[in-house]
């Protein structure tokens, strides 16, 4: 009997072009020359390396970097990729400067007189401004790298020639769902960002189109359907150009797709109606379309319409940062003030006494002899005045975990008094804290460390009588 060949799990290479101001660069040549080149002269990739030493490739000097940016498939847990066991997926993209008008433009449609904010804001794709959005979000659970897998592959599933897309009802639309700050917006941005480099053999350009729900519910009766229906008009006409893949993202979805029942119960009868049958008509229209991908977040799944819930291909939770999760949050954060200066890192003689952890303490930041740590905190580094940064999670456990006094460790015990604060809430906490509990124009790690206890004390005091209030009304 035959057996299907099994398949190797794909290493995705990300080629970042330097600007190219208007010459233009064959991506094809340079992703065949930089895989072969990946092929021939390495037996291993890891997951996040920077690939040095292409200075000899052809096309080197259009090159600003290569990355090794995530595997998908089977196996692909591991960090390290043997090049003989994998397929390589190498994309090369430029990204578009958000300083000039081309790359970002707002659509604003009739009627112009209550027009006070755009209905939609353009941007081209890949775009320098996103650049920084998906590494700066941090789940405990893969969540980005399993969506940008299965928005891909759903996208190069529906484009298979002579596939009748009429007996599949796919809408190609993804629902992220979940409390207010926990990133849902920066998360679709970041997909269509990634999805626009991973696309690039089969599309030679992206646009991501944010509309704005609250600008499009107008104040005039019955004018919000138009409004919706006009938008979703413009969007097909872009989407005519099909080499260009669009992203639509709607945000806070139910103000534009609300319960008609409610509606029709509550005081607001037709006009929400109207928006919401005008958004579901204009998704069906959309659904042959291969180059749309329509991504729509909510924090309130129960305000939506269920005709449009029906519709929804993927449903995704998006969760409140777990503390490994808090704990990277926080690092990074702390470890921008120390870069700049704002945080030193070096220990102050204080840190003996109240650093946490409850041991009596030497003042002793170091860890275990022979850790990659030893030389940032140990005693012998005290005069050293360059700032060190605080290790990630992985690293902290591996080599600190003996060390109640180490900053890491210290952050850690923080991190976990954190349970159900919102990425949004602990990006902010590190710098409130600075600015609530410390003086003078730089202050210590410790006193950093102490000051952001501190500020989550407060914070969740707050959660706590906020909670106490909800649950009395
Ligand atoms: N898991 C996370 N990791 C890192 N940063 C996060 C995380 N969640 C949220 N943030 C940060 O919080 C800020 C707010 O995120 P965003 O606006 O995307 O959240 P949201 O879920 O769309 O919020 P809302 O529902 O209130 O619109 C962003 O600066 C983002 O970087």
């Amino acid at each position: 009997m035959a057996t299907a060949a099994k398949t190797k799990p794909i290493l995705h290479i990300e080629v970042r072009l330097k600007s190219s101001r208007g010459v233009f660069v064959r991506t094809d040549l340079v992703r065949r020359e930089v895989a072969d080149w990946l092929s021939t002269e390495f037996l291993n990739l890891s997951i996040d390396q920077d690939v040095n030493g292409y200075d000899d490739l052809e096309h080197a000097h259009v090159i600003d970097s290569i990355n090794v940016v995530d595997a998908s498939g089977t196996a692909v847990d591991t960090a390290v990729y043997k090049l003989d066991q994998v397929q390589l997926d190498v994309q090369a993209y430029e990204l578009h400067s958000d300083d000039g008008s081309p790359s970002r433009r707002v659509i604003e449609q009739w009627p112009e007189q209550e027009m006070d904010q755009p209905q939609a804001r353009v941007t081209l794709l890949p775009s320098r401004a996103l650049s920084g959005a998906w590494d700066s979000l941090v789940y405990e659970d893969k969540i980005p790298a399993r969506l940008l897998q299965f928005m891909t592959r759903m996208i190069l599933l529906m484009k298979r020639p002579g596939l009748n897309l009429s007996i599949f009802n796919w809408n190609r639309l993804i629902l992220l769902h979940g409390f207010p700050g926990t990133g849902k917006t920066t998360l679709c941005r970041a997909l269509a960002q990634r999805l626009t480099i991973r696309l690039g053999r089969h599309y030679t350009s992206g646009k991501l189109v944010e509309i704005n729900s609250h600008a499009l519910l107008s104040k005039w009766f019955s004018e919000s359907g138009k409004l919706v229906g006009k938008m979703f008009e413009d969007i097909q006409t872009m989407a005519n150009e099909e080499t260009t893949f669009i992203c639509v993202l709607i945000d806070e979805v139910e103000s534009i797709a609300g319960s008609r029942e409610k509606s029709v119960r509550g005081s607001d009868c037709s006009d929400g109606l109207r928006a919401t049958n005008q958004l579901l008509t204009a998704l069906d229209r959309l659904r042959d379309r291969h180059n749309i991908m329509v991504m729509c977040t909510s924090n309130m799944l129960t305000a939506i319409d269920p005709a449009f819930l029906d519709r929804v291909d993927a449903k995704q939770h998006i969760p409140n940062p777990g503390p490994t999760a808090i704990y990277e949050i926080f690092r990074s954060c702390l470890n921008e003030l120390i870069r700049t200066q704002l945080i030193t890192s070096i220990p102050d003689s204080t840190a003996v006494t109240d650093f946490g952890g409850g041991s009596s303490g030497t003042g002793d930041y170091s860890s275990s002899p022979g850790s990659p740590f030893a030389s940032s905190y140990g005693a012998d580094s005290w005069e050293l005045l360059d700032a060190v940064s605080i290790p990630s999670y992985a690293e902290m456990n591996v080599h600190l975990f003996n060390q109640p006094l180490a900053p890491a460790r210290r952050l850690w015990q923080i991190a976990q008094k954190c349970d159900g604060l919102s990425g949004r809430t602990l990006r902010r906490l590190p710098f409130l804290a600075l600015a609530m509990h410390t003086f003078g124009d730089v202050c210590s790690l410790h006193e950093a460390l102490s000051a952001l206890a501190a500020a989550v004390e407060q914070e969740a005091y707050s959660m706590r009588v906020r909670d106490v209030g909800a649950s009395m009304v």
